[in-house]
């Protein structure tokens, strides 16, 4: 695939916004009035009405329904077509020709005036637009259009009504049900193929964890938030350079815990690691605590999250891992086990894998096979060249059929089941969803964000929408 690009879009200038329309403060605003009402919305201005083809206006053509999630971008609000718009065509999905009935919309916040270089649109918001413009496969969030509004840019996508935290959350409350065996091959099935693809289209997702897996009603897997992606064909700068972070440090890949400047999309394999241990076991495997940033701006060294992965694999050896002795904090490494009985004594996936098997009250007729552990093994390699690749993974005998019938997983992960996953949570009031827990990706200061914001400014750790769990 050739490097993505922005198709080109039309640009309108808006009006100024008349402070006296702002709402009285303790007047509680409804998700749409807060949509519409928002500064960063305003009324559009044409510029130019002949050279330009018809602005699209975010308000004509969806009704908002409510208020989802506030990422660290922006908002998210879930909303359908309005039936009225003259222009209005029923939107189909280019993989299955259904028409899709609900959409999620991302609204990015504008990226702060006042910095040294100000272009309106932040590094994440473009990534995100030029990558979802040009890729297309099932297992990926639909991009259905994209509409630019002076300062605000609006994200349309499908609407996907779980995703993988709600579904282990669900089971998690639900006396510890496990997630059924069938459920979890399709699930991994689709999320494996997804990523099969970006990978051969040049991109590393960078951020995968299960709040970020969305499934339809339908049981589709679909990949979202690709605001973290990048292309790793010949890369401009190594793609990590020193002071840099990606990925939720629970789904953290061992060669980034060790600083690894050239990582590779192996790291995409452990965090698919990560989230196949969690949909067995209910609970993050590896959950450390994040070190954060000195005043200097140094990234620290991870040391609890590497004491976790620890814990059950046992430190990493020269031998398990060739190049081991050549990663940049492996100095550090010596100091993981030093006072803990969890690293000097680890448990060993096998052990942690026969125990949750039987925590999570899987019986032995609902069990998933064997084939599982060995997967599980191989994704959760300390050396990225042994790890499993996507398609190598596609082909483990895990998805091959206990039979050998090499029959593949369902393309709905719910095929067969009775259990009702609860719809997703939208708000009618602006800003419901209450603070949380749930560690955020590190953006500020990706390796090619040329607009480096502070955390904060844009609300990053107000914890606005992230769900607490455990
Ligand atoms: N297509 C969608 N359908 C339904 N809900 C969605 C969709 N896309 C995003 N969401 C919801 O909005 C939340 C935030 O979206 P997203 O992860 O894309 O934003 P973000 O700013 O990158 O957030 P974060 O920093 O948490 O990764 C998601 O966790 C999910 O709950």
């Amino acid at each position: 695939m050739a490097a993505p690009s922005t198709k080109s879009t039309t640009v309108a200038l808006a009006a100024p916004v008349d402070p006296a329309s702002a709402q009285p403060q303790g007047v509680k605003r409804s998700a749409k009035q807060a949509f519409e009402e928002d500064p960063e919305t305003p009324p559009l201005v044409k510029m130019n009405a002949t050279s330009y083809a018809p602005q699209r206006h975010i308000n004509d053509h969806y009704d908002i329904v409510g208020f989802i999630s506030s990422g660290t971008y922006g908002r998210v609000y879930k909303a359908i077509s309005k039936r009225n718009a003259s222009s209005q065509q029923p939107v189909k999905h280019p993989s299955t020709g259904r028409s899709i009935e609900a959409f999620a919309i991302k609204k990015f916040k504008p990226d702060k005036e006042g910095e040294l270089q100000y272009t309106g649109i932040s590094q994440s918001a473009i990534r995100e637009m030029a990558l979802c413009t040009e890729l297309s496969h099932p297992a990926l969030i639909h991009l259905v259009e994209i509409i630019l509004e002076s300062k605000c840019i609006f994200m349309v996508f499908e609407y996907a009504e779980h995703d993988l935290l709600q579904i282990i959350h669900h089971h998690s409350l639900l006396n510890r049900t496990p997630i059924p065996a069938s459920t979890l091959r399709s699930c991994m099935y689709q999320l494996l193929s997804g990523l099969l693809y970006l990978h051969q289209n040049w991109v590393i997702h960078r951020d995968l964890k299960p709040a970020n897996i969305m499934v339809t009603s339908s049981g589709a897997i679909k990949i979202g938030d690709l605001g973290l992606a990048r292309l790793f064909f010949k890369p401009l700068h190594a793609l990590f350079s020193g002071d840099k972070v990606v990925v939720t440090i629970w789904y953290r890949a061992p060669e980034l815990l060790l600083g690894s400047r050239h990582y590779t999309p192996a790291i995409d394999l452990w965090a698919v690691g990560c989230i196949f241990a969690e949909l067995l076991s209910l609970r993050p495997i590896f959950k450390g605590e994040e070190a954060k940033q000195d005043s200097k701006k140094a990234v620290p060294f991870q040391r609890n999250q590497m004491g976790k992965i620890a814990e059950v694999l046992g430190l990493p050896t020269k031998k398990d891992w060739p190049l081991l002795t050549a990663m940049p904090e492996y100095a550090n490494l010596g100091s993981v086990g030093l006072h803990s009985v969890g690293v000097q004594r680890p448990m060993g996936l096998e052990k942690w894998y026969r125990n949750t098997i039987t925590n999570n009250n899987y019986g032995s007729s609902n069990a998933p096979p064997d084939s599982a552990l060995d997967l599980l093994k191989q994704l959760l390699q300390y050396d990225p060249l042994k790890r499993l690749s996507a398609e190598q993974a596609l082909k483990h005998p895990y998805f091959l059929g206990e039979d050998g019938s090499q029959k593949p997983p369902s393309w709905n992960c719910f095929e067969g089941l009775e259990t009702k996953y609860p719809a997703r949570k939208v708000s009618t009031e602006a800003h419901e969803i209450g603070t949380g827990s749930l560690p955020v990706t590190k953006r500020s200061g990706l390796p090619d964000d040329g607009l480096l914001r502070p955390s904060g400014a844009l609300g990053i750790g107000t914890g606005l929408g992230k769900r607490v769990r455990d």
